[in-house]
């Protein structure tokens, strides 16, 4: 599978639980930083976002499709969240300039779909 990478940065992968109505880190573990990449695969023109942990093991705790029509949404400068069918995902960046290259890149998988 062909797939290129448009962009990486780090941030906190978290899931919205909503029994509790909380933001968790998604992973199994203490640590949540995670590399998050936008993949391109030209040969079906379709893209995902992958998460994973930063730490030894490279967890993968983010693996989802982006989908056209999609509604990515910008809550704060360093916080980002959209919904999949079964689950809310939110990226804590660590500052907002990752913040706004990973917005452009998702902005862009989102115009070309
Ligand atoms: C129509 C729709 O789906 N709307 C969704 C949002 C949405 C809109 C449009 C398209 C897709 C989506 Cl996803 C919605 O509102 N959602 C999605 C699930 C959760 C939430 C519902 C209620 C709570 C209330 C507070 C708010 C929240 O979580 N704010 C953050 C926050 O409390 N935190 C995070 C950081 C900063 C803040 C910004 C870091 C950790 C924690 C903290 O600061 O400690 N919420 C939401 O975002």
């Amino acid at each position: 599978m062909s797939e290129s990478s448009l962009c990486a940065v780090r941030a906190t992968v978290l899931l919205y639980d909503d029994s509790s109505k909380r933001w968790v880190p998604a992973g199994s573990d203490a640590t949540h930083v995670s590399r998050v990449q936008i993949y391109h695969n030209a040969t079906t023109n379709t893209f995902r976002v992958v998460g994973r942990k930063l730490q030894a093991d490279q967890q993968v705790v983010l693996n989802c499709p982006i989908v056209k029509g999609m509604k990515y949404n910008q809550a704060t400068a360093t916080f980002h969240q959209w919904r999949d069918p079964k689950q809310v995902w939110g990226l804590n960046f660590g500052n907002k300039e990752d913040a706004a290259l990973f917005a452009n890149s998702m902005t862009h998988a989102l115009e070309v779909l």
